[in-house]
């Protein structure tokens, strides 16, 4: 493996998975063979199949044991650590940071999503930033750009340096096509976040061509 990344995010649905899908697309551009994985994922549908799996997996370069890609998946689009209680299942970062060893041994690039925002509990006293700081990856932050980012994304700046993590980069999403002043907007961003602007995706571009408006991270 020569390349890992955890997306975070500013909140849920904000297009984490969709930026982990292109960047999947912008390594394999690049010759490298890549993996997406969702450690933690809450929300099936009637074949027990779950959206942002399907997407990871249909990036991906590689196929793999779907259980590699996502050890932990709840039917409930709920709060994780809620699905979890209920299903009688305590998460731990073990069972993550191994299935993630494997699949580094079978490509060049893992690209780890994470759940909800950056400290979204997983169980009593483990949130997916004790996730991330597990798996001592450097962190993509995905902004949604909409009204309110800018405070979430400045929070989650915090908690990534909290928890001695990388900010290795970051990525504006335009989920929301009608936001105003959009531009002076990215333009705080860019002055506050400590970390390179990777790219800015358009609203209604995905994938591929998501991926053409990305640069990959330095390091
Ligand atoms: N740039 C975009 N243009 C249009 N639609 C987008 C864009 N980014 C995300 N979306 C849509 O917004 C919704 C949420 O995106 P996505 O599923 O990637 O969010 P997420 O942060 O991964 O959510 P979760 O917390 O559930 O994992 C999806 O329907 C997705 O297709
Ligand atoms: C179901 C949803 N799409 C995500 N998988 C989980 C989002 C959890 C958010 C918890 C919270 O911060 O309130
Ligand atoms: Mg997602």
């Amino acid at each position: 493996m020569k390349h890992a990344y955890f997306i975070a995010g500013t909140d849920t649905e904000i297009g984490k998975t969709h930026a982990a899908c292109a960047l999947l697309h912008a390594f394999r551009a690049q010759g490298m063979s890549a993996l997406g994985m969702k450690p933690v994922a809450a929300g099936t549908d009637a074949a027990g199949v779950n959206e942002d799996v399907a997407a990871l997996v249909a990036a991906s370069s590689l196929a793999v044991p779907a259980e590699l890609v996502n050890p932990y998946c709840f039917a409930d689009p709920i709060a994780p650590h809620i699905a979890a209680r209920e299903a009688g299942v305590t998460m731990r970062a073990e069972p993550v940071v191994a299935a993630f060893g494997e699949l580094g041994k079978r490509a060049d690039v893992v690209i780890v999503e994470g759940v909800g925002g950056f400290l979204v509990p997983l169980a009593d006293d483990f949130d997916a930033a004790d996730l991330a700081a597990a798996l001592a990856l450097p962190v993509i932050l995905v902004v949604g750009m909409r009204l309110g980012c800018l405070n979430h994304a400045l929070l989650t700046q915090e908690a990534i340096r909290a928890r001695g993590l990388k900010l290795a980069g970051w990525i504006a999403n335009r989920v929301d096509p009608a936001m105003r002043r959009f531009d002076e907007n990215l333009a705080t961003l860019q002055a506050r976040l400590h970390a390179p602007l990777l790219g800015v995706i358009p609203h209604g571009v995905g994938g591929a061509a998501a991926a053409a408006h990305l640069a990959l991270p330095r390091d």
